[in-house]
């Protein structure tokens, strides 16, 4: 595995409506699957967007790395516009012209061929996210940035969602995964970046990260350097709540 980094962002800083929601954040994106955690609000899917082009820095850089190909990035979004009426296979077959890449081959890797027929609108929430990974991966750019490619899926789906995600990347490409699952995390990255409120709490080797920290998983290391995270529940204090791990850094005006 190559140790070049394929994106690399320096000082990133982003603001809306002059509220900070990524502030001096510096990384390089490195071939193997990447995880980006952090509380609710913290900027993970603006760091993406970022990454993948789609969001402007409003300070610093962010800079694609990799080799020189028609499509350098792949992006999966929290919501992908699919018209409805495509069928799973039209839906690709307009990404692969874009992008390149065989759309039967793209279906075959999300497990999606017995439905490439079906259209969009009827598909389940999890077979449609299935298809948004796909439509990200189609053409094998180097780089892929899945934000949040499980959410509102079942167990069974998760796994299998975070485990086609995790596929897509191989020796010299690099997967950067959002996701609030951190067992899956743990299982499938070999890289970890925590965002607390804008800011890189933590970012290397998941091993190294774990080792450095004093804790045995990537759930731990949350714990270990997000704020509030590990403040457990007092015991005998049944009725206490756990902290909130959500950050709301401004006001959205989406
Ligand atoms: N287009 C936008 N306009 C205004 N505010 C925005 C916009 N995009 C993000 N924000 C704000 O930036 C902050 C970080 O949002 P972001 O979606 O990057 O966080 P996140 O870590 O991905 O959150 P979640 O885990 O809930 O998806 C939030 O307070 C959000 O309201």
């Amino acid at each position: 595995m190559s140790d070049d980094p394929l994106a690399e962002l320096s000082d990133v800083a982003r603001t809306y409506g002059g509220v900070a929601v990524l502030e001096e954040v510096s990384l390089a994106v490195r071939p193997g699957v990447t995880a980006v955690i952090g509380p609710n609000g913290s900027g993970k899917s603006t760091l993406l967007g970022v990454l993948a082009g789609a969001v402007e820095p409003t300070d610093g850089r962010a800079r694609y790395a990799g080799p020189d190909v028609d499509r350098p990035i792949g992006y999966l979004p929290q919501r992908v516009p699919f018209r409805e009426e495509f069928s799973a296979r039209e839906t690709l077959a307009f990404y692969a012209r874009l992008a390149g890449g065989d759309p039967d081959e793209a279906l075959e890797r999300v497990g999606l061929s017995d439905a490439a027929h079906r259209r969009v609108g009827a598909l389940s929430g999890g077979m449609r996210r299935l298809l948004g990974i796909a439509q990200a991966t189609v053409g094998d750019p180097p780089l892929v940035v899945l934000d949040e490619p499980t959410s509102g899926l079942d167990p069974g789906m998760r796994r299998r969602a975070f485990r086609t995600a995790a596929d897509a990347s191989g020796a010299d490409t690099a997967v950067v995964v959002s996701s609030h699952d951190l067992d899956l995390a743990d299982e499938h990255a070999d890289r970890v970046v925590v965002l607390d409120r804008g800011h890189v709490a933590a970012a290397g080797p998941r091993e190294r990260l774990c080792t450095e920290h004093g804790v045995d998983d990537v759930a731990g290391l949350y714990r270990a350097v997000v704020a509030g995270a590990g403040v457990g529940r007092v015991s005998g204090d049944a009725d206490r709540d756990e902290p909130s791990a959500v950050h709301v850094t401004g006001v959205s005006d989406r």
